[in-house]
């Protein structure tokens, strides 16, 4: 429905957008991603006609882009720009209804097909009971609704958005964006969306494009795009990249602190952990400046996959088997080598009870992160280990900072 063929765009002699090709399908959201600068904002320009393209080509509907009419081009595509100013005192109804000039002929009167469908946008965006007010009186949320409201009366088949939430508040960006994809599904719209919002972009979303340096970095799906590897090469952050286990759609966290992760405190600390259990101590570890190591942990644990995402070395093992005698000579070996072991308030059972025994062996100093939550789960065998643990001097404590206070009191 929509070709986007080799398209390259210069401001002046600046290079904004060098040799962009994808496609859009009826029916599909694309996401555009990319830095500040990076072009996304003048890719959808080129893609509205607003501005034209130093070479390659834009293609609707199987006609090149130069030969529609501004009128014709606006029955079959709709723009929500980043800002939008009328100086003029329209009411919220005068500007929806705007959206309809492309459809009225030369000779119409009444309008009455018009103002319904500029109703029925102005509904959908819960924009209706707002129709009498001057447009330039609304808050900058209220004028963005009304502006979508507007692009809807236009009826498109093609929709462009440039960053059409930033101006929401939470629950009105989760209902535009619903209301998007809903239009997307039933009339099968195309959605062009920029989003800075890497979260909402993944959810709503069918397949993203990366823009970096003029350039697309990635193009796919979510799981494609939104990776650890390329949001640090395209907005250099370090993020933490996991699927929400209520949702199931990608959500990035950001680890400002792994930035200091860098100025290293030259301390080593070997942590025991397992279920989810490691997750913040890995973090806060990481932050706090020590280099980590951790396992043996189970190659499904939650805590494996934090390791992973934080570059942290841990010792593996298959799912559902104990640790083997390799396995545990390396955790010995890390032990041994680390200034401390912490302890985490993980279940111990007949998988991971190996870990303990290396605790005893290596002899390090070792710090326990007992929350409020007793150990009544672990084994008997488990509660003797832990037991010797803290016979052996072992110091407790019950929250992550704590245990970092803690650290810097062990020499
Ligand atoms: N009218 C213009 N004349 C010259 N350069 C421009 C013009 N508009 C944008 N640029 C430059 O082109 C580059 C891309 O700008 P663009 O607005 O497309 O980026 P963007 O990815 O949308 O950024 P943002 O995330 O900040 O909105 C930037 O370096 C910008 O300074």
């Amino acid at each position: 429905m929509l070709d986007i063929e080799s398209l390259s765009f210069n401001y002046g002699t600046a290079k904004v957008l060098d040799n962009v090709t994808f496609s859009a399908e009826k029916g599909e959201c694309i996401g555009i991603l990319g830095p500040n600068g990076s072009g996304k904002s003048t890719m959808l320009k080129t893609l509205s006609k607003i501005l034209k393209p130093s070479s390659g080509k834009v293609v609707l509907c199987g006609k090149e882009l130069e030969r529609y009419s501004p009128k014709e081009l606006a029955r079959h595509m709709a723009v929500v720009p980043q800002d939008t100013n009328i100086d003029f005192d329209f009411t919220c109804l005068e500007v929806v209804l705007m959206g309809r000039n492309p459809h009225m002929s030369r000779f119409e009167i009444e309008g009455l097909k018009d103002a319904g469908i500029a109703r029925e946008a102005m509904m959908l965006t819960n924009t209706w009971h707002l129709r009498e007010r001057p447009f330039v009186e609304l808050s900058g949320g209220e004028r963005q609704r009304v502006i979508i409201a507007r692009a809807l009366a236009q009826q498109p088949s093609v929709l462009l958005l440039d960053e059409p939430v930033s101006h929401l508040d939470i629950n009105h960006q989760i209902e535009i964006l619903d209301l998007v994809e809903r239009l997307k599904n039933e009339r099968g719209l195309v959605v062009i969306i920029i989003l800075h919002d890497l979260n909402l972009a993944a959810r709503y979303c069918d397949r993203l494009i990366l823009l970096f340096n003029n350039k697309i970095l990635a193009t796919g799906g979510p799981d494609d795009v939104i990776t650890r590897e390329n949001i640090r090469m395209a907005f250099r952050a370090n993020v933490m990249v996991k699927k929400h286990p209520l949702t199931g759609y990608l959500y990035v966290t950001l680890l400002n602190a792994l930035e200091s992760a860098g100025t290293s405190n030259g301390r080593t600390v070997h942590l025991v952990c397992g279920a989810g259990t490691g997750t913040q101590l890995m973090y806060l570890l990481r932050s706090g400046g020590y280099s980590v190591t951790t396992g043996a942990l189970n190659v499904l644990d939650s805590d494996y996959e934090t390791a992973s995402q934080l570059n942290i070395h841990a010792v593996s093992e298959a799912p559902f088997s104990p640790i083997t005698p390799e396995a545990y000579s390396e955790v010995v070996g890390l032990m041994k080598k680390a200034d401390i072991i912490v302890i985490s308030d993980v279940p111990f059972g007949s998988g991971n009870l190996k870990n303990l025994e290396a605790v005893l062996e290596a002899g390090t100093p070792v710090i326990m992160v007992e929350k409020d939550v007793p150990r009544d789960f672990t084994n008997g065998v488990a509660t003797a280990l832990l037991d010797r643990i803290k016979a052996s001097g072992a110091a407790t404590v019950n929250t992550g900072e704590q245990m970092l206070e803690k650290l810097k009191m062990i020499k």
